[in-house]
């Protein structure tokens, strides 16, 4: 499946025995410490039953001599003979198992738990490894809160099923097999009366089970709408604020937060017929146990049953029966977790079956060193939409070469660049790097030998410094320093509180755009790339700054390919070639003197920043309306 037009939660839908997989593929390296949760777990609910059973015992054999001391799976030779040496052997059984089964408790929460925390860690990594080399498109099409969800969220629901509900389903089980063992090595003819709402349990439990499992899908797909919502809201705050439109948010949150709500009441309401449910089918056991042993004790034996029954197994099968009480009505609990983690663990394996497109092919080969010729040869591209944006795009930069890229906003040239370092594919034609078609290289060698300043310079949070050597992360600081002087960017680091060693805040807000261009600025200059993107790299530092950057550029660009795009034309006045772009079209080209000569696109927009306005043509008006009204009409539709 590929990366375009997928969701993780459809796709999660068609994968089958989710948990199985889980088992298989996450927790397989672990197993050791979930066969000993599974263990100490069983001997720690077989142990709780040790109790109640002696105590039933003792009270006909040594309290009231009603009949012989014996013990299942106890051999009768290890029974002591008089009744004071009974009783303290009763109080020593009770007493050891008491602690053995803490002892045993302790070890399955500790072996459960790290399995658990285990396979969360894996499955988070795992999910983490294959989303990062997931296409663009894939990153285009969904939403930041909705990933996260996946990534946190979920991650953290199998880590709860795993650990304390896994357990207990577990001893859910070895309690009934336990209980109704020894009941039934007790009276079998009770045990029956006593044990037949276990099948009218099942049958409930597996109707709830059915009920729940759609809603908790919906209550997985809801907290993503609402994480998606809210992050990114508390990313535009600034825009927010400054628009006035808190209100409006407050009420987009809330309807999101509100569907989150409904979607959670509605399996939680199912918990609450649930729950009740099984508690009462207990007591009923309880009383029905009650009533037929009392009056098998008082009278005759009811219902056809025949033989003795003692007090002490009344009160053995009444314990047993409370005992029972308390993990059938956690039955839910299990349930509801174990759908969760089921939806969860649907929504992760749904995500690592997309496969990226842009993969190094069979047979790719490794681009060591370049000398820099790239070629764009008849270059279509479309986005998702399948709306054309780029067509027929031809032109070829020497080693060493500047290309310039101008043209209105929307005419296609970060898209010409993004298709360089293979973020996308093209749809027609072909782009060549020193002969090489960039999808007959490696993906990773391709990209190594690009270096890319973006119109949007993120900044990692950390300091100053692990920025600039972002990618360079064995450089020393005196090449991280020598970049950022490159950059210009040397002096206002060292007057930031801590230098170099500052931090910059998250996605870098505590530094200015111009600050935050020129340390990405520096990153590229010590990432050293033969081939290089700017686009728009300048756009966010003031005209005087920028004389600065433009004369590191220059240096930094002499000797490898460029391409700079640029709305400020100074900025690629000197360029060896200047495309004019529009409409994705490669509409002039030539130097700046050879296009200001040509009278066309170019010329015109270079009117523009001169203040020239009077003179330019009627056509190039006309056509910037036409642009601005149809951006105008584009974002009306998007609101
Ligand atoms: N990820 C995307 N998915 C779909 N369409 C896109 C995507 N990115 C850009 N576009 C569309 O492709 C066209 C070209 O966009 P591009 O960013 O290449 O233009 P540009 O010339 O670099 O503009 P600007 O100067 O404003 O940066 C636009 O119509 C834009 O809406």
């Amino acid at each position: 499946m590929s990366a375009d037009e997928v969701d993780p939660d459809e796709l999660g839908e068609s994968v089958e025995r989710p948990m199985v997989r889980l088992f298989t593929e996450y927790g397989g390296d672990h197993l050791h410490w979930f066969a000993i949760g599974l263990a100490t777990s069983m001997a720690a609910r077989f142990l709780s039953l040790v109790p109640p059973l002696v105590l039933g015992v003792a009270l006909d054999a040594v309290f009231y001599s009603k009949r012989a001391y014996t013990l299942p799976l106890l051999p009768d030779a290890w029974i002591p003979t008089t009744r004071m040496d009974q009783f303290w052997f009763s109080a020593e059984i009770m007493g050891v198992s008491m602690v053995l089964a803490a002892v045993c408790n302790f070890a399955r929460s500790s072996s459960l738990n790290l399995f658990s925390h285990r396979v969360k860690h894996e499955v988070r990594t795992a999910t983490y490894q294959w989303m990062q080399r997931l296409d663009m498109t894939f990153f285009d099409d969904h939403k930041t809160g909705e990933l996260m969800s996946i990534l946190n969220n979920d991650a953290n629901r199998l880590e709860l099923f795993l650990d304390n509900m896994m357990g207990s389903a577990i001893q859910l089980l070895v309690l009934i097999i336990g209980i109704g063992y020894l009941l039934f090595t007790i009276n079998p003819q009770l045990a029956l009366v006593t044990l037949s709402i276990i099948p009218v349990a099942a049958l409930f439990t597996w109707w709830f089970m059915k009920r729940v499992e759609a809603f908790y899908a919906d209550v997985r797909s809801s907290v993503g709408d609402l994480n998606t919502r809210l992050e990114n809201n508390l990313g535009g705050i600034e825009v927010i604020k400054t628009s006035g439109t808190e209100s409006f948010e407050d009420e987009r949150v809330r309807s999101a937060s509100y569907e989150y709500f409904k979607r959670d009441w509605q399996a939680l309401r199912m918990n609450f017929v649930y729950r009740p449910g099984m508690q009462l089918l207990t007591s009923v056991a309880f009383a029905a146990t009650f009533v037929v042993g009392g009056l098998w004790f008082l009278t005759d034996p009811p219902l056809g049953f025949s033989g003795t029954l003692y007090v002490g197994q009344l009160v053995t099968f009444l314990l047993f029966t409370q005992r029972m009480v308390e993990p059938l009505t956690q039955m839910s609990e299990v349930v509801d977790r174990y759908e969760d983690a089921k939806a969860s663990t649907k929504r992760i394996f749904g995500l690592l079956s997309i496969s990226p497109d842009i993969t190094s092919s069979p047979g790719a080969v490794e681009l060591d060193s370049i000398r820099g010729r790239v070629e764009y040869d008849h270059v279509d591209f479309a986005y998702e939409d399948g709306q054309e944006v780029l067509s027929d795009v031809t032109f070829t930069a020497d080693p060493g070469e500047t290309v310039g890229l101008v043209g209105p906003t929307g005419a296609g040239k970060s898209t010409i660049c993004k298709l360089l370092p293979r973020l996308y594919d093209v749809t027609g034609g072909e782009i060549r790097v020193d002969g090489h078609d960039v999808r007959d290289v490696t993906v990773e060698s391709l990209r190594e030998h690009i270096g890319y300043v973006g119109q949007d310079t993120f900044l990692f949070d950390g300091t100053v410094r692990e920025n600039i050597a972002y990618g360079a992360f064995d450089a020393t600081d005196d090449e991280i320093e020598a970049a950022a002087k490159a950059a210009e960017a040397h002096e206002f680091v060292t007057n930031l509180p801590d230098g170099y060693d500052t931090r910059v805040g998250e996605r870098g807000v505590k530094l200015s755009g111009g600050q935050r261009q020129r340390i990405s600025i520096a990153r590229t200059i010590l990432a050293d790339p033969e081939l290089l993107v700017l686009d728009e790299a300048t756009s966010a530092v003031d005209t005087e700054t920028e004389m600065l950057i433009q004369r590191s550029l220059d240096r930094l660009t002499e000797d490898r390919t460029t391409f700079i795009i640029a709305h400020r034309l100074s900025t690629v006045k000197g360029a060896d070639t200047i495309l004019s772009i529009e409409d994705g079209r490669i509409v002039e080209r030539g130097t700046h003197e050879r296009l200001l000569d040509g009278d066309g696109l170019y010329a015109d927009l270079w009117r523009v920043q001169a203040g020239e306005i009077d003179a330019l043509s009627d056509e190039f008006v006309a056509e910037a309306t036409r642009r601005a009204s149809a951006s105008r009409t584009s974002q009306g539709s998007n609101q």
